[in-house]
């Protein structure tokens, strides 16, 4: 296979990701809806680069984090669906970083659209 082919087949299965997650995890179609109503917003209030560069990385640390939570709890169904200790801990902990990530992303969401919205009811 020559360089090429092989970093297309790369591309292809990363698009394949995207479509597990999309079809396969509910979480992941919150996390859009949360990801464009925060662009709509942004557009709306015509934030700065510096903002939309935190808006940008809170929602892709956000689907990250939703990606790799997901392919843990694959694995974890794989290797075994009885009780398991440490398929417990690997999945907690991928559901923790999924948390941060969420949680990160309202304080952003928080710091840069509350005084705007705040603003906007004051001028009507
Ligand atoms: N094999 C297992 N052994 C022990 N505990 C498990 C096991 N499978 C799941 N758990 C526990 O159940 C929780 C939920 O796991 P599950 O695989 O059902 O994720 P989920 O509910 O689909 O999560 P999400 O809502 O993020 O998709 C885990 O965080 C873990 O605490």
């Amino acid at each position: 296979m020559n360089y090429f082919t092989s970093r297309g087949k790369s591309f292809l299965y990363a698009f394949k990701g995207i479509k597990h997650l999309m079809l396969g995890e509910p979480n992941a179609l919150i996390h859009l809806i949360a990801a464009i109503t925060a662009v709509l917003f942004g557009i709306y209030f015509q934030i700065s680069t510096n903002e939309w560069l935190w808006i940008c990385l809170a929602i892709v640390l956000v689907f990250i984090c939703e990606i790799i939570n997901t392919a843990i709890e694959n694995l974890g169904d794989v290797i075994t669906k009885d009780y398991n200790k440490s398929i417990e801990k690997a999945k907690d902990l991928g559901a923790a970083a999924t948390f941060l990530a969420a949680l990160f992303s309202i304080v952003v969401a928080l710091i840069i659209f509350l005084p705007k919205i705040k603003a906007f009811f004051y001028t009507i």
